[in-house]
């Protein structure tokens, strides 16, 4: 069924799992990802950004937040498994109510870059909106390094645990992302990957609410291998091995966002297939390995997380 995210992430943070949030902008993600959460019988967050917003309304952000819930609802509709509709990085208070107005699961409200006064403000007139639609939401605090939505910000600005406190208590948002030391992107860390468990720890006990990591991506080593052997360049890429990844979800990190490990997956794929089939040409059949490969990394992933058989 479709569902509202907060259910999802309010059975996760009582039973301590979490549960992945797969960025998606076209079809062929989506199936790839739903194939997976069949297989597991998990619970499943899809989450768009404002830019697969404007690349599948070809422009218009309400035509695609439209298409991604009829997509999705099609799905989720005729499935037993539990399956939500998210905005990811919410900025423009236009994206936003198309989305809330299409019918999505929980919109993010993402202020992280301005002054907190700033971010409250922000936060409250969405959560206002939403709670009044039936929407849940998230917001972020802090920043994460690397490039997040076209800011590139050049060192992260880490979460500060009692500034959460009073976040959540003013702006009464129903899931909240700390930033602890992630990225968005395939190249997390220069050297040794580490993550603020302390921080994370402290929001946790001081919230107890469900919390979100975002840029928690593994970059599987195994798809950098294949999509090396065919022709890509990923060198340096690093992401967030798995035990660190399970230590924040035993600290408290109930929805963990997905999205370039699903994409190195494809590309894989993609590059495997075209190099060994020089005759191909029907969609159906050259995207089959690229597919394939996403249904895996997800399979993994929820297992990873512990949402595996928790639909
Ligand atoms: O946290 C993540 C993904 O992190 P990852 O890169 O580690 O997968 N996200 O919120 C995904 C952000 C995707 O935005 P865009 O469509 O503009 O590229
Ligand atoms: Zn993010």
């Amino acid at each position: 069924p479709y569902v509202n995210t907060k259910d999802i992430l309010e059975k996760a943070n009582k039973e301590y799992y979490a549960v992945a949030a797969f960025n998606i902008n076209n079809l062929e993600f989506l199936q790839a990802i739903v194939e997976g959460g069949i297989e597991k019988k998990s619970p499943l967050i899809i989450e768009t950004s404002e830019g697969a917003m404007k690349y599948a309304g070809m422009g218009d952000p309400l035509r695609g937040a439209s298409l991604f819930v009829k997509m999705v609802r099609e799905f989720a509709d005729s499935l037993d498994i539990p399956i939500a509709l998210h905005l990811d990085h919410g900025k423009n208070f236009k994206y936003i109510i198309s989305a809330i107005k299409a019918g999505y699961s929980s919109v993010m409200i993402d202020a992280s870059d301005k002054p907190l006064e700033e971010n409250l403000k922000a936060t409250k007139d969405i959560v206002r909106i939403a709670h009044a639609a039936g929407v849940s939401v998230e917001a972020e605090l802090g920043k994460l390094a690397g490039i997040e939505d076209n800011v590139a910000s050049a060192e992260s600005v880490l979460v500060n645990p009692d500034e959460a406190k009073y976040f959540v208590e003013e702006t009464q948002v129903d899931f909240l992302a700390p930033a602890i030391g992630t990225s968005h992107g395939a190249f997390k860390f220069k050297g040794e990957a580490k993550l603020d468990f302390d921080r994370l720890k402290k929001v946790k006990e001081l919230t107890k609410m469900p919390l979100v990591l975002h840029g928690a991506s593994s970059v599987v080593q195994e798809m950098v291998e294949i999509a090396e052997n065919y022709g890509a360049d990923f060198g340096g890429s690093k992401g967030v091995p798995s035990d660190i990844l399970k230590e924040t979800v035993r600290l408290g990190i109930n929805k963990v966002n997905t999205d370039t490990d699903l994409r190195m997956a494809f590309i894989a794929g993609l590059r495997e297939f075209l190099q060994n089939n020089p005759k191909e040409f029907d969609p159906r059949k050259y995207m089959e390995t690229a597919k394939s490969y996403v249904k895996k990394v997800v399979s993994d992933r929820l297992e990873l997380l512990g949402s595996a058989n928790k639909a």
